[in-house]
């Protein structure tokens, strides 16, 4: 049997799942934590990785693995390939003012007109999370930090550098010629590229005018590979696969198709769909990123998602299954209490300067029961605003599934069917972001044109409701009603 390993470094943790290449059957996982905070030195990525295989039984035995990353990461490197600062991770928010000055000189201080401009040059406006802005925050705030960058990549392409055997430790770099030969050999594919707001799924290539523009210099961009293509090899010969964003991945993990919506509830929320266009909306609700697969991604990210869930089972004292059982017993609409789930201030809408809130207290309301369908009631209003966004991008909608960790939870399961309108299918729970870079992985191993079938579970579950719009009439009525963050 030959094997394939698929990697997700996620916000939170760092999976590994490793599985049949040629049916992609499940073989063994493994998983390691990643540090809190939205910054990170990258190296702890790294740990974790070696953590996470080790846990899932090492990679002695595979033939080829793949990386899938959460998105947007900033990764910059000098010309030795050191890290230059720790990474700025894609909800940290520091960066809201540069968004707002590079949309502004796109437009000739004109933010309509400026968002157009983003959206047309690269398929998305940039907000806080995108990594174009954190290179803009770096060169205001961090000058000297900015001049030493000679090149920036994502977390997932940074990770298949590593692992080729390239960055710190690897000793073959003695000289400015072989510092530079490793910075050019770092690579990344089209769906992670399609975040970094400096290239276009338009065009398909870089706008290295507007990473100028950010950083006040030019600076080695990974070279974007093929979905199938080869990234290179690990110093042991294994095969390495191009890796992708986190949400392509799991597009490609869950064999999705166009007409197929995944809303992903992990530390971000994220509802994405396989369409064979690209989208630029100049609104910057959805963010017109690529595929895996050579299509497109559109897509809608909150900042506040599972860890909503987190919150209100912290704040009640009870677990996630307590939380779920209280939120069901609870009326739809909550006899209108309301959370606005802005916990981490929010990117869809743009308001990374916002708090969460809690509206329509009454004594009658104010039970643990409330609260708790508040909270998963506000968290997926939040992605029913990015669903609507999405068909008004003109993005089809046949089937949605719903994944990642607060897909577990009983409550959310039924509560989505009711809150977005439409019925919810729900895969197995299952790592869908590191699967579909195992599938990558075997891709790349096998060198055909298309991606390898792998037979997908038949165990989906649907779930099904009356739709309540009140509910997100009654959100929408609040949404805007919260406080601003202290400095
Ligand atoms: N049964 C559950 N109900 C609700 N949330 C859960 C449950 N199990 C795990 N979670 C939450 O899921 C999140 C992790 O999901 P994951 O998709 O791995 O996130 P990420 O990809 O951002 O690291 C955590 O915030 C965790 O608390
Ligand atoms: O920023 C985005 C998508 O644009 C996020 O989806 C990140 O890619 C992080 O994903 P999770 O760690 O929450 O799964």
């Amino acid at each position: 049997m030959t094997l394939v390993a698929g990697v997700d470094s996620s916000t939170q943790s760092c999976k590994v799942v490793i599985r049949d290449a040629e049916t992609g059957a499940l073989v063994r996982s493994g998983r390691a934590a990643h540090p809190d905070g939205t910054e990170v030195e990258p190296e702890r990525w790294w740990e974790a990785l070696q953590a996470a295989v080790a846990d899932a039984g090492g990679l002695a035995d595979v033939a080829a693995l793949a990386v899938g990353g959460q998105q947007h990461g900033m990764v910059t490197l000098d010309p030795d390939g050191a890290v230059v600062r720790p990474a700025l991770l894609w909800n940290d928010t520091r960066s809201a003012g540069a968004a707002r000055d590079l949309v502004l000189e796109l437009g000739d201080g004109d933010p309509e007109a400026g968002a157009a401009a983003w959206a047309k040059a690269i398929g998305s406006v940039p907000v806080a999370s995108l990594t174009v802005t954190k290179l803009r925050w770096l060169r205001d705030a961090e000058p000297q930090n900015a001049a030493r960058v000679a090149a920036v990549a994502l977390p997932h392409d940074w990770l298949t550098w590593r692992l080729a055997g390239h960055g710190p430790g690897a000793g073959a770099a003695t000289d400015a010629a072989a510092d530079a030969a490793a910075l050019a050999a770092l690579t990344t594919d089209r769906s992670d590229a399609s975040g970094t707001g400096y290239w276009s799924p338009i065009t398909d290539g870089y706008r290295t005018d507007l990473l100028t523009l950010a950083l006040g210099h030019d600076a080695v961009l990974p070279r974007v590979i093929g979905p199938g293509e080869r990234a290179g090899t690990t110093p042991a010969g294994a095969v390495l696969g191009a890796g992708a964003g986190d949400n392509a991945a799991a597009a490609l993990g869950m064999g999705m198709v166009e007409g197929d919506v995944a809303v992903s509830l992990g530390t971000s929320g994220v509802v994405s769909a396989i369409s064979a266009t690209s989208t630029a909306d100049p609104s910057g609700l959805v963010t017109g990123f690529a595929d895996a697969t050579g299509a497109f991604l559109p897509l809608a990210c909150t900042l506040n998602a599972s860890r909503v869930l987190d919150a209100a089972a912290r704040m009640l004292g009870v677990d996630h299954d307590e939380l779920s059982t209280l939120a069901l017993s609870a009326p739809a609409g909550a006899d209108g209490l309301v959370l606005v789930p802005y916990l981490e201030g929010e990117r869809t809408p743009n308001r990374p300067e916002a708090t969460g809130a809690l509206h329509g207290m009454r004594l009658a309301n104010t039970t643990p029961a409330h609260l708790a369908r508040a909270a998963v009631e506000g968290m997926l209003c939040g992605l029913a605003d990015g669903l609507e966004a999405l068909r008004a991008q003109g993005v089809p909608v046949r089937r949605v599934f719903l994944i990642g960790g607060g897909a577990k939870s009983e409550a959310v399961r039924q509560i989505a069917p009711a809150v977005l309108g439409v019925d919810v299918l729900v895969p197995p729970a299952g790592e869908y972001v590191a699967d579909g870079a195992a599938r990558q992985a075997a891709w790349a191993l096998a060198g055909t044109v298309r991606p390898p079938e792998w037979a997908s579970s038949s165990d989906v579950l649907t779930f099904t409701a009356q739709p309540t719009p009140h509910v997100r009439d009654q959100y929408a009525a609040v949404r805007e009603l919260t406080a601003t963050r202290p400095a």
